[in-house]
């Protein structure tokens, strides 16, 4: 195997494309760890010249990896429909490591599987049921978030944003999506009891109180959360070539599945009897479109519980906390959103999702959000027979990487790619090029909680903002977040800001 590796890496068609060549052991291994989110592949495709549609680089042992730059390609690849027999369609997922991580649910899956399990969860999540839960769950979320804040307002005491709105957004995922509570809201409360008695007997507001209270208890989380960060085993199984074993003879793995799947059949059975409305709920009585007999099994559901939350809760906590650090960057988009924000409602109504809909330069800021920090910075597809892409042979088999954050900062289809401007949103709402913006991705395999997240993002940001003003703490004015990848893009350092009541 190492062999044909080599070889393949001395001689592949791929060493045509533009590319820096590396060494075949570590390739770009090293600097893709060393430099934060894709600073590596910014610095690279910079080099070779931002014209060039595609940029050869290679991974551990020669693992050939291109990156995609040029939106038609992009295109090509997004549109390209699922299989509908076998398991892997024309450009496929890399299906092993995003089951390890989400759970072999809509994210992961593939082919036939994939296409039934689309069929049957599209449906729940068309119907006005979330829409309704969504207000009826997140403007009451956000109000007792926005009182615990209260605490914190004019004292100085700095808020590490992230933590907060994972709490925030675990809740919201968790009424609406599973209608189960994950009692995220008890941390902030913990947080704001502990930060009110620290701020009475005039301690020092320290990192603690906010490490202790946001601690998650409920089973679910804990062991979806363990469960996420691989151990030596697997990844020595990985090596080995023996993954699949990994299920059955890792003791972690075997302790982690049997906690996490006790606590979803939990949840399962609660959807099942409550009269509450949830998209598990939803879910439970879904049928396949082509034959209604069809339903997910308890395996399937459980597998799509886990998926819906880590596609769910990070990633649009995620939007929401790049959105607060572009208002404390830039204080006049903030006072804009927040002129915005009050045109719409004046507070002394509950905030509805109607509401916060109308509120046009508050979608300008979230599509340049979207574009400059994608909580999701690039997805991958493996091309299942030798394709011809932008003039090049792509073997079959290759990494193909679609790096949003690259292709949102082109310069031929962005005007200033780096300056942060809303209003460009509002002179053009549609971008240059359809796949030059691609947040949730695009064509058949789009983000099914695409709207759920505008939506939720939405509501959070009114409240909060319509509260406070938010400022960069102190000790980070001088600081450039980075960025860094896990589910979704995390900014490196925390985010801590300060607030102000307005
Ligand atoms: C700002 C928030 C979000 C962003 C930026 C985002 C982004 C994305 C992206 C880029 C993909 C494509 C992944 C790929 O093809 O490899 C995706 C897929 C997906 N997302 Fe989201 N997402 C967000 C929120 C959500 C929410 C709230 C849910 C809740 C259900 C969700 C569930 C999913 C699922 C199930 C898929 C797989 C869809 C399929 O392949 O059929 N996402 N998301």
């Amino acid at each position: 195997e190492l062999l044909r590796r080599y070889l393949n890496y001395l001689f592949t068609p791929l060493n045509r494309i533009p590319g820096e060549k590396t060494s075949f052991l570590w390739g770009s291994f090293w600097e893709l760890r060393n430099e934060r989110g894709l600073a590596a592949h910014f610095r690279r495709w910079k080099k070779v010249g931002v014209d060039t549609p595609l940029v050869h680089y290679t991974y551990l042992f020669g693992t050939q990896s291109v990156l995609v730059t040029d939106p038609d390609i992009i295109k090509t690849i997004l549109l390209a429909p699922s299989e509908k027999v076998g398991k892997k369609s024309r450009f496929h997922k890399e299906s092993y490591f995003l089951e390890q991580a989400l759970g072999a649910g809509l994210v992961a899956l593939d082919g036939v599987d994939y296409m039934r399990h689309r069929r049957i969860c599209q449906p729940s999540f068309n119907t006005g049921v979330i829409r309704d839960q969504v207000n009826e769950v997140i403007p009451h979320l956000t109000k007792k978030f926005v009182e615990y804040w209260e605490i914190a307002a004019d004292t100085g005491v700095e808020i590490d944003i992230m933590i907060h709105l994972s709490a925030l957004s675990l809740d919201s995922v968790g009424f609406v999506l599973f209608g189960h509570d994950f009692r995220g809201m008890d941390s902030v409360k913990g947080w704001a009891e502990k930060t009110k008695d620290a701020l009475m007997s005039g301690q020092k507001i320290s990192d603690e109180i906010g490490k202790e209270a946001f601690r998650f208890d409920d089973p679910f989380i804990a062991g979806v959360m363990e469960a996420h960060h691989t151990n030596l085993i697997t990844i020595a199984l990985i090596v080995l070539g023996l993954a699949s074993l990994d299920p059955y003879i890792n003791p972690k793995r075997i302790r982690t599945d049997r906690v996490v799947n006790e606590a979803t059949d939990n949840m399962i059975e609660n959807a099942r009897t409550s009269d509450k409305y949830s998209l598990l709920k939803l879910l439970l009585q879904a049928g396949d479109p082509e034959d209604e007999k069809v339903k997910l099994t308890q395996e399937e559901l459980r597998h799509e519980c886990k998926t819906f939350l880590l596609a769910g809760h990070e990633t649009t906590a995620t939007l929401v906390q790049w959105t607060l650090l572009a208002c404390c960057k830039h204080p006049d988009v903030q006072e804009k959103l927040v002129e915005d924000i009050r045109k719409h409602w004046d507070s002394t109504s509950d905030l509805t999702l109607d509401i916060a809909e109308k509120m046009e330069y508050m979608q300008a800021v979230i599509n340049e959000v979207l574009r400059m920090y994608p909580p999701v910075a690039m997805i991958i597809r493996v091309n299942k027979e030798k394709e011809i892409l932008g003039g090049y042979e792509i073997p079959a088999g290759t990494r193909l990487g679609l790096p949003m954050l690259l292709v949102h900062r082109h310069p031929k289809f962005w005007d200033k790619p780096d300056e942060f401007r809303p209003e460009r949103w509002l002179e053009n709402p549609e971008p240059s090029h359809r796949f030059a913006f691609f947040p949730f991705s695009a064509g058949s395999r789009t983000c099914i909680g695409n709207r759920f997240a505008v939506w939720e993002a939405k509501i959070m940001l009114a409240g909060i903002l319509n509260a406070f003003k938010v400022q960069l703490a102190p000790s980070q004015r001088e600081i450039v977040h980075e960025f860094a990848i896990d589910i979704s893009m995390k900014a490196e350092p925390s985010i801590l800001v300060l607030i102000k009541k307005r």
